[in-house]
């Protein structure tokens, strides 16, 4: 078998289109354009780039992207402040916090002085608990564009067995909620699972977000599954690789998503959808 890829990058600019044409019909009804905050603090290269492109993304369709790009040397206190004034602020409908944070800064305080209703990541505990709970709210960016992926394939995940490697309070936890949600049958597999290959091998959706250059064989993979590739590895000499031996992978399975140009795209696209869901909410 060959596998059919999952055009994330496709996908996304399709969802970006919808937003524009939404976003226009707001302006031209009146109503002010969604604003995102987006805060960068320190210099981390690849958060950098995330904010660019998360930034450019925002002016493609029509939101109000508001820059703070703060030093490394920032003090909690003084974050935690801006975010104070985030919250309060009318203009501001999403507030979006670029992880890692510097070493000096509690990342869960930071999260946690998020207005829920601009938690447009989906981190807050609040956010977080209602997924749990299937009620509705913002939705963590990563596990919710995989589902949309998902989605667009056509597939029948109703009893499908999904297997998601990674138990991060960003992309495992809450992808395995979704998938739960979608009434697959879910095993998450991490550092202490006993046989991962076991596991993975009875995967009809596996979801890989360990972080780690091919940490997943292809040969592992079973026949007609589908491999939803998380990680995102950089290499000496630049390129960048997902967590499953994509060539080995796409032998076997009947989707796949490639990296780059697969589930990154619609983490931001799906930052874009969760921007226009806080407005509509803050506005009605
Ligand atoms: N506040 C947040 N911080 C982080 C999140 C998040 O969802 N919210 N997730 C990750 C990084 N991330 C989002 O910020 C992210 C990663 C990758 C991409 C992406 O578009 N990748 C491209 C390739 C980009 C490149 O050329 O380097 C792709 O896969 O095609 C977008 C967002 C950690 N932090």
């Amino acid at each position: 078998m060959s596998a059919s890829i999952i055009d994330g990058k496709a996908i996304a600019a399709d969802i970006r289109e919808t937003i524009r044409g939404e976003v226009a019909e707001r302006v031209a009804a009146g109503r002010a354009a969604p604003g995102l905050a987006v805060v960068l603090v320190g210099d981390n290269a690849a958060s950098s780039v995330y904010v660019r492109m998360k930034r450019r993304d925002c002016a493609e369709v029509g939101f109000v992207s508001q820059d703070y790009d703060l030093p490394v040397q920032t003090t909690q206190d003084e974050l935690l402040a801006l975010i104070d004034r985030l919250n309060a602020s009318p203009e501001t409908h999403g507030i979006l916090v670029q992880l890692p944070l510097p070493d000096h800064i509690d990342e869960q305080a930071v999260i946690e002085r998020i207005d829920p209703a601009k938690d447009v990541d989906g981190f807050h505990p609040q956010n977080v608990g209602r997924l749990v709970l299937r009620l509705p709210g913002l939705r963590s960016c990563t596990p919710h564009g995989v589902m949309t992926l998902l989605h667009r394939t056509g597939l029948e995940l109703a009893g499908a067995h999904a297997v998601v490697i990674g138990q991060s309070n960003i992309v495992g936890r809450p992808m395995a909620l979704e998938l739960l949600n979608a009434r697959c049958t879910v095993t998450i597999c991490h550092s202490r699972t006993k046989d991962l290959r076991a596991e993975v091998e009875r995967a009809d959706i596996l979801v890989a977000a360990v972080g780690r250059t091919a940490f997943i064989p292809g040969d592992w993979i079973k026949s007609g599954a589908t491999v939803i590739d998380v990680g995102i590895n950089r290499q000496e000499d630049g390129r960048l690789v997902g967590d499953v031996d994509y060539a080995g992978a796409a032998e076997r399975a009947a989707w796949i998503t490639p990296v780059p140009g697969g589930v990154g795209p619609l983490t931001r696209a799906t930052l874009l959808e969760n921007t226009l869901q806080a407005a509509r909410a803050l506005a009605d």
